[in-house]
């Protein structure tokens, strides 16, 4: 469905030359696949993810969705940031709407309503769909770009940490919501994210990119557990701590702070996890 073909972004330095950001970037994503892009803050996720969205030009190398090389936004990608970018003045249902409008344009409107309609409820808004963002939550204001993502029915959904304002338990059922609703409709998913075991739990496969600058795709790994998917029976089996320590270990050979203390320092899992939020440490 996907495939990014040797991406390399650069942007120009303020006293000349440029800065590489990604270098040499590829990667193919099968229909239907659940992917995930994992990688320390700053290495270049969201530049990948932005490409791939079509909202930013990739200085060489190209993309390749369903057959066709693409460069710019379009409804075939349905798009969800951390911060879901509703219109203040106007209500879910509206915002919902105003996609479904553009998508939907030789349906009815009677049509058009039933599918923001459907897509609110699925998401767990049916009693607030007529409210303002204003009054409603954090987590209820994801589910409403969730919502609209799905409601455009993409070949593509791409989520730019789409949970990493939440507290731990809206993390956790909004998590399950994009899970029903993927394996509902099977829509290619690349998602970026910080969280090891967001990634575990969601993924079929974990890209792991390298530090930047100059970020490349470190390594692939595959999440073996059939969907769908228990939160505790994972947690209950002994290959997910294996792989929570794969993806640890690489982020932790590509930490940030090495260069900053003794030459021969090795960081431990518990300062790597610490470092991506995961439990709290004290660092010397
Ligand atoms: N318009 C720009 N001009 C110059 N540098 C930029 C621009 N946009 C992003 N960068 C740089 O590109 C690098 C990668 O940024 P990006 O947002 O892709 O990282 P990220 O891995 O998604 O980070 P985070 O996890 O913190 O969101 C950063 O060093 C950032 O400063």
């Amino acid at each position: 469905m996907l495939e990014v073909s040797r991406l390399w972004k650069a942007y120009p330095k303020t006293d000349g030359g440029e800065s590489v950001i990604v270098k040499d970037f590829s990667a193919k994503l099968a229909e239907g696949e659940f992917a995930t892009l994992i990688g320390h803050s700053g290495c270049g996720k969201s530049t990948v993810l932005s490409i791939v969205a079509g909202l930013s030009e990739a200085t060489k190398g190209g993309i390749i969705l369903d057959g066709r090389e693409t460069d710019e936004a379009g409804p075939d990608r349905g798009v969800v940031f951390q911060s879901p970018c509703l219109l203040p003045w106007m209500t879910a249902f509206e915002n919902v709407m105003l996609g479904v409008n553009q998508v939907y344009f030789t349906a009815s409107k009677s049509e058009r309503r039933q599918v923001a309609e459907y897509y609110l409820s699925v998401v767990g808004l049916s009693e607030s769909m007529h409210k303002r963002p204003a009054e409603l939550s954090q987590g209820m204001r994801q589910r409403v770009g969730i919502a609209r993502a799905f409601a455009l029915q993409p070949k593509m959904l791409l989520l730019d940490e789409p949970f990493g304002m939440l507290d731990a338990l809206t993390r956790f059922e909004l998590q399950q919501v994009l899970l029903d609703l993927w394996r509902k409709f099977r829509i290619t998913t690349l998602m970026v994210t910080h969280d090891v075991d967001e990634a575990i739990f969601l993924s079929d496969r974990v890209l792991m990119m390298t530090d930047g600058p100059e970020a490349e795709l470190g390594d692939i790994m595959k999440v073996p557990f059939e969907r769908p998917r228990d939160r505790k029976a994972i947690m209950e089996d002994p290959r997910y701590y294996e792989l929570r320590e794969r993806l640890i270990t690489f982020l932790n050979d590509r930490s940030h702070i090495r260069p900053s203390l003794e030459p021969n320092f090795q960081p431990s899992i518990e300062l790597a996890e610490a470092q991506m939020g995961l439990v709290p440490t004290q660092v010397a």
